[in-house]
């Protein structure tokens, strides 16, 4: 056979494969809608996001992925038609941290799907009060980044608000430089959050030694600015550098290759039920006792529950009193996080269950 007759062969197979697939799409997008039936029908209201089995879905395509697409290509392209399928039933609008460009909008398309509609708020205050208010259902809102650690406004807002945990989100960060400029050599001002200078402080202390750094509110409007100053550059990632239009002077240049951001979905559902990959998020408070916060994590080891983070925010009550943010390995419904959720509870003066939600899959 020639190489024209094998490529001819196997494009007809593939057209074939193509078919089925769209068959096997839409007769999954209509189970999808019949989901909807019985959700409307059983009074779930207008809210069909279900995280837990989303990520049921997730983790049994990478676990049963035959390859030869890696699992975690093959769960992002499942992702996408979850998202087809829930937009369906009814549309999700989700709050998160603008404008759009910024990493939480790469972090909600992420754990969402395209489909999702969009809202985005000018702050993190916004986005809590927005979903607190009820106009969006969830809202996406950053965390801690690996290095360089919590963001203490987040925490913050937890304290004050009714809002729980619904999931997280874990995002590879990758900066570039951005500029309508083609050399290093003619940048001289450089626009970009706080978060993204710190984290890239050594490329630019080695490369751009002369530049002026300007912190400005998010990576999107450091992005818009260089888009429209000569002279100018942004530090921001793909999805600002597609829609500003800007070209990559350089790629990559945080200073940590594995630059991760972890992002929490909020949202007013108290509890998800177990995906049985699962983490528990509290906030407690103690005295300020000797061996108080010690006592404190002793149902903890006493139940061989692990956990993965501690954060202290001062109680803003009182001088030097703290609250403290557990993230708990497992579900709080497991019997064993059960039950050193009650001992903890026993040995704190505030005590709240921020959330129990699938541990990210993606
Ligand atoms: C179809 C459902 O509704 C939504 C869509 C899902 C899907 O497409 O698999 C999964 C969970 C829900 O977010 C469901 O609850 O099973």
């Amino acid at each position: 056979m020639s190489e024209q007759e094998q490529l001819r062969s196997i494009r007809e197979r593939i057209d074939g494969i193509d078919r089925e697939l769209m068959r096997l799409i839409s007769e999954r997008a209509g189970c999808a809608q019949t989901v909807a039936q019985i959700k409307r029908a059983g009074g779930s209201g207008d809210d069909f996001y279900r995280p837990e089995r989303e990520a049921q879905v997730l983790r049994q395509v990478k676990d049963a992925n035959p390859g030869p697409l890696d699992g975690e290509t093959l769960a992002r392209l499942f992702r996408e038609i979850m998202s087809a399928c829930l937009a369906l039933e009814a549309p999700l609008k989700v709050a998160f941290l603008g404008p759009e460009g910024t990493y939480t909008h790469a972090a909600v398309l992420k754990h969402f799907g395209q489909d999702v509609q969009l809202a985005p708020m000018a702050s993190l205050g916004e986005v809590f009060r927005d979903v607190e208010a009820g106009s969006c259902p969830y809202g996406v809102v950053p965390i801690e980044n690996s290095t360089e650690g919590v963001v203490n406004h987040t925490l913050d807002l937890f304290v004050q608000s009714p809002l729980h945990v619904c999931g997280e989100i874990l995002l590879r960060i990758h900066h570039h430089l951005l500029s309508r400029e083609t050399t290093l050599g003619t940048v001289r001002r450089v626009y970009a959050h706080q978060q993204a200078l710190a984290q890239c402080r050594r490329w630019l202390d080695a490369n751009l030694p002369q530049a002026e750094r300007v912190a400005l509110s998010s990576n999107a409007e450091a992005a818009q600015r260089a888009s429209q100053e000569a002279g100018a550059a942004a530090i921001a990632g793909d999805t600002a550098e597609a829609l500003y239009d800007l070209t990559g002077l350089k790629r990559n240049i945080e200073d940590h290759p594995d630059n991760t951001t972890r992002f929490l979905v909020i949202g007013r559902q108290a509890v998800i039920p177990p995906s049985g990959v699962d983490k528990t998020s509290v906030l407690v408070s103690t005295s300020n006792r000797p061996g108080a916060l010690h006592r404190l994590l002793t149902p903890l080891a006493h139940n061989d529950v692990s956990m993965s983070r501690i954060e202290s925010r001062p109680s803003r009550c009182v001088n030097w009193e703290y609250v403290y943010f557990l993230d708990i390995e497992g579900h709080s419904e497991d019997p064993k996080v059960k039950q050193a959720l009650a001992g903890l509870r026993q040995e704190s003066e505030l005590f709240r269950i921020l959330g129990a939600y699938p541990r990210a899959v993606l």
